[in-house]
């Protein structure tokens, strides 16, 4: 049995372009749609399997990846944002139509503060970076969109995909957010590598 990850990769991944400059977002409103002008490609793009992430119906996980809030500008539809939720770290702004996320902004301290979070499947164009990890695995057990006796297999699938699987994020990021917080502490080590 194989389950559906995502559309954008349940046939396989395509890798992106390196001399990709960005492109448009739209949500999936017939008329008068938001749309989202990226001036760059997207960094860090992955599967997130959280329960906050925005994903198609009939998706297990989100396809999610971080740009410079100075790479992106609203350029239609503003006035039909709303913030999913207020209390979140990561602020999303969906449709308020299509109920589609269109990007989430971080508006507290944090070792993230400056990215925005976007999903370039509302993108026609091609060459974004590809998907090149699985993040929170387990929170789709949470969703019941995975059973836990499954969670496994999806982990072989998303491997097969070549997407390396972790129940946070991956230890990259993890690193930066760890760090982030040891300098705020003043605990932060001086490497002797
Ligand atoms: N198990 C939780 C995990 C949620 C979570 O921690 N999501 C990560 C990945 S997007 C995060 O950084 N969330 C911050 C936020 O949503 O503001 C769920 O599925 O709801
Ligand atoms: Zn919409
Ligand atoms: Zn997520």
């Amino acid at each position: 049995m194989s389950f559906k990850l995502h559309p954008s990769i349940d046939n396989g991944i395509k890798q992106g372009s390196d001399s990709f400059s960005g492109g448009t977002l739209h949500c999936h409103c017939q008329t008068s749609p938001i749309t989202i002008t990226l001036s760059s490609n997207v960094l860090h793009n992955h599967a997130c399997g959280c329960s906050k992430c925005w994903k198609p119906s009939s998706a297990t996980f989100s396809i999610v990846g971080v740009i410079p809030r100075s790479a992106l500008s609203i350029t239609s539809g503003a006035s039909k944002l709303f913030i999913v939720d207020e209390a979140a770290v990561i602020q999303r702004h969906a449709c308020k139509e299509c109920k589609v996320h269109m990007f989430g902004r971080i508006e507290q301290e944090h070792a993230f503060f400056g990215l925005d979070f976007v999903h370039v499947e509302l993108s026609g164009e091609i060459g974004w970076q590809e998907p090149r990890f699985a993040a929170f695995v387990s929170s789709t057990i949470e969703q019941g969109l995975v059973a836990p006796e499954e969670a496994e297999a999806v982990r072989k699938q998303l491997r097969g995909l070549g997407l390396e699987c972790y129940d946070s994020l991956s230890p990259g990021l993890m690193d930066v957010i760890a760090a982030f917080v040891a300098k705020k502490n003043g605990t932060l080590r001086a490497s002797k590598l």
